[in-house]
């Protein structure tokens, strides 16, 4: 099998109610007969953005005007190695149509079901269903009641993902707290991600759960259940390669930026972000002196998103 990757431009088309486009392969064709996601191979002497104008202009009839990057998917069948470079469409001109006879479907993220994509594609589902900004929580856990009053305004300024991050708690008293956030991110429609030892919160209702670096590096088989959507911290390369390889959902890496925390470990900058998170198949949120506003550019480097502390925790 030859080892260079065929660059694949796939492009993701949302409606306004936020399903998303999918065609079906015709069978005499590579993973024949499987949903997929619209695009095709890139040509040698095209940018990754011509090469989605012209695929999606030649099988659906429309024009791009402009995309940002998703992820990037490299996975190796039996017989070819795929690069899947994943843009969604922002805007496009034209109604999509089915111009080479394949059927067309616009379906929610949720309802994607993997079984009938090739495997390349799991991790783009992923990608589609999980939101911008992911919200780690800050002070002050030991007062319960005040915490989950932060946790609330942070939801109805449009959180939809929580890790709760209480290192100073004990065992019981993280418990407890989390029984609460989960009532409240339930409630505002919001998925909650435990950070602890996943064997000391076996039983503790969750949408997931967040593995430490240190956690990830003595991890050797993914935790949870079918239901839980796993994470872990990454500060290295390695530590990424880890977390795609125990089949993890997405990763954190930071620091992107200098922080107040940390204000001696050496960031990695965009460029660094970049690079690290290239060759890995995983959506990857940016975390370390960001905030909101940075989310443009976060997409521009790959990003899944942005995760914070400070400036997504409400203060009092
Ligand atoms: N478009 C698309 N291709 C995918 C997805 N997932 C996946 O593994 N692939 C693989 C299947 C193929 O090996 C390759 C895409 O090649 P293709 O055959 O569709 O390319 P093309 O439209 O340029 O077709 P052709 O000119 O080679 O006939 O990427 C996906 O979601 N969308």
């Amino acid at each position: 099998m030859s080892h260079q990757a065929i660059h694949v431009m796939v492009g993701i088309l949302t409606d306004p109610t936020g399903r998303v486009l999918i065609a079906k392969r015709p069978e005499q064709v590579h993973q024949g007969g499987r949903w997929e996601f619209p695009g095709g191979k890139l040509k040698p002497t095209e940018t990754p953005e011509q090469g989605l104008a012209r695929e999606l202009a030649e099988e659906l009839g429309i024009e791009v005007r402009s995309s940002r990057p998703l992820i990037r998917v490299t996975h190796s069948y039996e017989d070819r190695r795929v690069c899947l470079d994943v843009r969604c469409v922002l805007a496009y001109t034209g109604v999509a149509t089915g111009r080479e006879g394949q059927p067309l479907a616009w379906q929610y993220p949720e309802e994607l079901d993997p079984a009938v994509f090739p495997a390349a594609d799991r991790p783009i589902m992923t990608a589609l269903r999980l939101p911008p900004y992911l919200l780690i929580t800050g002070d002050d856990p030991a007062r319960p009641d005040a915490f989950l009053n932060r946790l609330t305004r942070a939801l109805h300024n449009g959180v939809q993902l929580v890790q709760l991050r209480a290192h100073d708690l004990d065992d019981e008293s993280y418990r407890r707290l989390a029984g609460g956030a989960y009532a409240v991110c339930k409630a505002h429609g919001a998925r909650l991600v435990l950070n602890r030892d996943p064997a000391r919160v076996a039983d503790v209702a969750r949408h997931g759960l967040h593995l430490t670096a240190a956690r990830l590096a003595l991890t050797r088989v993914r935790p949870g259940g079918a239901g839980d959507w796993v994470s872990a911290s990454c500060h290295t390369v390695a530590d990424l390669s880890r977390a795609a390889e125990l089949g993890l959902d997405y990763a954190v890496l930071s620091p992107v930026q200098r922080t107040a925390s940390h204000p001696l470990t050496s960031p990695l900058g965009w460029q660094g972000f970049a690079a690290w998170i290239e060759p890995v198949s995983l959506p990857v949120y940016a975390l370390g002196g960001l905030t909101a506003a940075d989310l443009s550019i976060a997409y521009a480097h790959g990003a899944q998103g942005i995760a914070a502390i400070r400036s997504l925790w409400p203060r009092d």
